[in-house]
């Protein structure tokens, strides 16, 4: 990675603003899977042990820039006090007086966490006014949010026109893994994508045809594009005006002799709940029924992506195959956990939920590399420039 890291700088007895991605999945205030905070604790454990004044600021979930106690970094407080073994103390905002007088009060080695950047609507923005009051609380910056690196944000990007900017330990790992396993991948090299953020990452989808061999598409992504087959969808979440990208995908991707493989069948439930009365049904022939919703791939889409996977060199894994965080919609997602576990090649899995869904299978000391980064690991994947990692400085 040609930028300037942490230890290009002298830290001692300085306020350093450190933008970390702690946007982790909870479960009410518990934490589901700690591995974002585990791994930003190189970069705070080295700050500390140098003597700096560490601030820490991160964003968690989509509070549209509103104030949303269901958003609040207090969880990640207290599991980074636990793990650090010192008490991290929080603040109820990111900007402004309190804050101000809290970094005041920090001594050498002291860390501060700052409430959801994103309770501000210029957080997004990228708003110049507010970047300059995250900076204002610092003398330098370093970015270790690897996760939120394709974000252009105050407080990824915005906020280094104004401060010192070089990246932490665990951006350096993850730009320069990543970077040496996909500049010339053994083949075949497959790419899954599944979760949610259908409208983030199906434009991603696009320049990954270049680069890939297979794509599987499962999960919240996969409805998108088996509507676009014309297939019945019921009120599985889909994204009606991505439809006929997705068309245009699948036939991009023909035309490029990529393969890409969809669920044949799915797990449908009558409602978004654990118990949901459910059942399997065949995409093609029978669709979702009308008032149900596919929150899993079926039986014999496991076994069909079992197979893609096993003849892959390379695997690039992002967004869980189903609603895994409920036992009965997790069957998919476990079975491709483990599906990639076995590959002999390089594996590497990214992403808030997918991470946690590996580690819910047991697996993740078997891939070989966990990113802290979904759309972040895809767009670097894209050949993108990622805004937060541009914003550094160059190590000349
Ligand atoms: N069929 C589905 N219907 C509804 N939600 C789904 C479905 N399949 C997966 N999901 C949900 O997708 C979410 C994860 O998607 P997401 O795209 O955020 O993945 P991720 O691994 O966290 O990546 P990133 O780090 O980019 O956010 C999970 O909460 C899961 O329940
Ligand atoms: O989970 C992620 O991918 C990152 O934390 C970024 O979140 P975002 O997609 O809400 O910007």
């Amino acid at each position: 990675m040609n930028k300037k890291t942490v230890r290009d700088l002298d830290v001692k007895g300085k306020k350093v603003f450190v933008r970390c991605d702690f946007n982790v999945p909870l479960d009410g205030e518990q934490i589901t899977d700690d591995t974002r905070i585990v791994a930003a604790l190189p970069t705070v454990r080295y700050l500390i042990e140098a003597g700096a004044r560490v601030i820490l600021a991160s964003h968690l979930g989509r509070p549209k820039g509103e104030v949303n106690p269901k958003y609040s970094l207090n969880p990640v407080a207290k599991r980074l006090s636990e793990l650090l073994g010192k008490q991290v103390e929080k603040t109820q905002d990111s900007i402004g007086p309190e804050v101000q007088e809290r970094v005041n009060l920090l001594a050498d080695g002291d860390v501060l966490l700052l409430e959801n950047v994103r309770f501000h609507k210029g957080e997004e923005k990228n708003d110049p006014e507010l970047a300059k009051q995250f900076a204002a609380l610092a003398d330098l910056y370093v970015n270790d949010a690897f996760g939120t690196a394709h974000r252009a944000h105050a407080s990824t990007a915005g906020i280094a026109d104004h401060l010192p900017a070089v990246a932490g330990f665990l951006m350096e790992k993850e730009i320069n893994f990543m970077g040496k396993a996909l500049e010339d991948p053994n083949r075949p090299f497959t790419a899954i994508i599944g979760g949610a953020k259908v409208s983030d990452k199906i434009t991603v989808l696009e320049n990954l045809l270049h680069k890939v061999d297979q794509m599987i598409i499962g999960g919240g992504m996969a409805n998108t594009f088996l509507k676009a087959l014309g297939y019945q969808l019921g009120d599985s979440l889909l994204e009606a005006d991505r439809v006929e990208l997705a068309a245009a995908l699948l036939a991009k991707a023909e035309s490029l002799g990529v393969m890409v493989f969809l669920p044949e069948d799915l797990v449908v439930a009558s409602e978004f709940k654990a118990d949901a009365e459910h059942k399997v049904v065949d995409a093609e022939t029978e669709g979702v029924p009308s008032g149900w919703m596919a929150l899993d791939i079926g039986p014999k889409t496991m076994r069909t992506f079992e197979l893609v996977v096993q003849r892959s060199n390379t695997i690039v894994w992002n967004g869980p195959m189903g609603v895994f965080e409920m036992d009965a919609f997790s069957k998919g997602t476990i079975s491709v956990a483990n599906s990639v576990a076995k590959c002999t090649g390089t594996t590497i899995v990214g992403g808030g939920d997918s991470v946690a869904a590996v580690e819910k299978s047991g697996v993740a000391d078997r891939m070989s590399h966990i990113s802290t980064g979904g759309g972040a690991s895809l767009e670097f994947l894209e050949g993108k420039a990622l805004p937060g990692v541009v914003a550094l400085l160059d190590n000349k």
